[in-house]
């Protein structure tokens, strides 16, 4: 028998990818709901109730309803998208590549919180550094990011595509998040290992699908005699026999005169620069990537099917 999945949210931005990316799979049976009754409470609980995996592409409130209605389901199995799970001891972070034991976690687990986009450069850049012992207890670390509009859900998509939306955004590039509480530093603090929660300043641009975290580190604040080399070779350590975390050569970092946020749209993986002049004071840790690719939807989909390796 094929494995059942059901997208709760699928007619939204993540859900939508979460299919494009399910197309012609012929090893799974996707139950679906029309997109008319995608609100109908009755009819999400019976096609939650019979999947083995329901990934839930939903705002947080949505989704903590949607973990209700299976509590007495002890079969189905879930991968959450939204931010209400994520810092949640009984569930496993769904970033694959963080620790060598996070892809068997994420097997064996029930209850999968699948990372936030900003999160998923942000840790990736953090927590190797601190398991390597580079980045000390307490560093002030700050997290500055760009992201495609899509981040903000088809709310956003229309504010910006949409010429007449009453609360049209029309500016190319903006900050947000100004009083600093933004819902994903608690995940970066957890998940990066820090003692302390980062600052944390995202931006969108006018573009549909990409994304710019950046990770900018005083090298004297750092482990004795961390260099650039010893940053970027404990990166390729940390992100050895993988394939979706490129840690790019130092040598190609330093051909580079600037970086497209937009480079890899439509793709699952996630690219690691680090730059900075040898024997400088300053090493800006770099992550590129697609906010809904392993940002969202092409993480989903790989948590997916290492649950279904089980
Ligand atoms: N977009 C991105 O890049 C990323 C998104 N995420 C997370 O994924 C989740 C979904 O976000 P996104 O796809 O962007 O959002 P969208 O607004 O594009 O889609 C959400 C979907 O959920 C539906 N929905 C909302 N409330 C309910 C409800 N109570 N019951 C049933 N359906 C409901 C919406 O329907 P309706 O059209 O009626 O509102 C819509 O179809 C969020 O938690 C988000 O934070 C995570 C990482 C990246
Ligand atoms: C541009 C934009 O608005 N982005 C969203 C984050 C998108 C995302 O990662 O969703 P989760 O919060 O579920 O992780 C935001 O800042 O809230």
């Amino acid at each position: 028998m094929k494995p059942k999945i059901f997208i709760d949210g699928e007619h939204g931005t993540t859900g939508l990818q979460i299919r494009t990316r399910m197309a012609g799979r012929s090893d799974l049976e996707l139950l679906s709901i029309p997109e008319a009754e995608r609100r109908n409470a009755a009819m999400r609980e019976d096609l939650l109730n019979s999947a083995d995996i329901a990934i839930l592409c939903l705002p947080d409130d949505a989704s903590r309803e949607a973990v209700a209605m299976v509590a007495g389901n002890n079969r189905v199995r879930i991968i959450d998208t939204s931010t209400a799970h994520r810092v949640a001891p009984d569930w496993a972070y769904g970033f694959a590549e963080m620790d060598k034991t996070q892809p068997a976690k994420i097997r064996d687990a029930r209850h999968v919180s699948n990372p936030g986009c900003y999160p998923t450069g942000a840790i990736g850049l953090i927590r190797p550094l601190r398991q390597a012992g580079i980045l000390p207890d307490g560093y002030p670390v700050t997290v500055n990011a760009v992201s495609g509009y899509t981040g903000g859900g088809k709310q956003m998509i229309a504010q910006i595509e949409d010429e007449n939306h009453a609360d049209r955004i029309s500016a190319p590039h903006f900050l947000y998040g100004l009083p600093l509480k933004h819902k994903h530093v608690p995940e970066m603090k957890m998940h990066g290992l820090l003692e302390r929660a980062p600052v944390f300043s995202p931006s969108v641009g006018k573009f549909a699908q990409g994304m710019i975290v950046q990770v900018p580190l005083y090298l004297d604040d750092l482990a004795a005699g961390t260099t650039l080399e010893s940053i970027h070779a404990a990166l390729a350590v940390h992100y050895a026999g993988q394939s979706i975390v490129d840690v790019v050569p130092l040598a190609e970092s330093a051909r580079l005169a600037r970086i497209d946020a937009t480079e890899l749209a439509g793709m699952d993986t996630m690219k690691l620069f680090v730059f900075g002049t040898p024997g400088g004071a300053h090493v800006n840790l770099v992550a590129l990537l697609d906010n809904l690719g392993k940002g969202a939807s092409g993480a989903a989909v790989q948590n997916m099917d290492l649950m279904l390796s089980a």
